[in-house]
């Protein structure tokens, strides 16, 4: 069995505050010790301008916050996944929405540039997004093998492109941090994050932002995880907080025996060997 946990956050351009929070609900959770726990999309510094996060990028591409992070899964003995933080590009216009998966030893295993960029015209308050603006957009598929199972990893936006999670090949779980808009939340998170779940039957972490934020973008929280047959197995609605499963990965091996999507994929040449 593990532990497969959501972080649901309302975060700031704070980072301190941000991480004061973090560590707060991490000590008072029980569970999380080789516990997968994922991070929303930016929860380190988010609800700031555009030129803000660049400024923000230039210092996280420094050791001190992923060493932060690196020191967050030492204590709590878990998998991190540092939902997303800027990190500086050789473009000083842009940075990389990157996602870092440490161990819990505190070793990092893998970083994730998000692929897709939110480059959407959403009816909500903020009208539209322009993410590509100030983001670079990543280009690799990325999928860890650890003592926990197979990790593919995968960011907010993505997770509307089924060829990135076909071209992931056979994974064990998902995870999705996110900054999902109330607006396109309220109408896809669900069925999209379901739909995932059920395709790749593996289990989905979706762990989102949630609230009103500093600059008046509202996400739509809903942090949850899902089985890989589909079902809701916990879900945080609205406020901040930890969403935690229990969950044996050896159902996998069950669902996969008695419905083989893999072997009946007409389109495996699709499949990035
Ligand atoms: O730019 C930032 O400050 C941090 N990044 C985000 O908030 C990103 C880009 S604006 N949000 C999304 O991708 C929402 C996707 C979404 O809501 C959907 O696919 O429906």
């Amino acid at each position: 069995m593990v532990n497969l946990c959501a972080v649901q956050m309302t975060s700031s351009p704070d980072v301190e505050a941000n991480f004061a929070w973090l560590e707060e609900e991490l000590s008072a959770s029980v569970g999380l010790e080789n516990a997968l726990v994922v991070l929303p999309e930016c929860f380190a510094f988010f609800g700031a301008s555009d030129k803000a996060m660049l400024e923000q990028a230039e210092a996280f591409a420094e050791g001190p916050i992923q060493q932060r992070m690196a020191e967050l899964a030492r204590k709590y003995q878990c998998y991190l996944v540092g939902g997303t933080i800027p990190i500086k590009t050789a473009n000083p216009d842009k940075f990389a929405a990157t996602s870092l998966l440490y161990s819990p030893t505190g070793e990092r295993l893998a970083d994730y540039q998000k692929i897709h960029l939110f480059d959407v015209a959403v009816v909500d308050n903020t009208g539209s997004y322009e993410e590509s603006k100030h983001t670079e957009a990543g280009n690799q598929i990325v999928t860890v093998d650890t003592e926990i199972g197979r990790i593919g990893m995968a960011v907010c936006y993505d997770v509307r492109f089924p060829g990135l999670f076909s071209a992931m090949g056979d994974i064990d779980i998902l995870v999705l941090p996110a900054a999902f808009t109330r607006a396109t939340g309220k109408a896809h998170w669900h069925t999209l994050l379901r739909a995932r779940a059920i395709e790749s039957q593996c289990f989905v972490v979706g762990a989102n932002q949630c609230g009103t934020h500093a600059n008046d973008r509202k996400t739509y929280g809903h942090s949850l995880v899902y089985s890989p047959w589909g079902d809701l197995l916990v879900e945080r609605p609205d406020e901040p907080g930890l969403a935690i499963a229990e969950c044996d990965l050896r159902e996998r091996d069950t669902l996969k025996q008695r419905m083989p999507l893999a072997q009946h994929n007409r389109f495996r040449s699709h499949i990035v060997e």
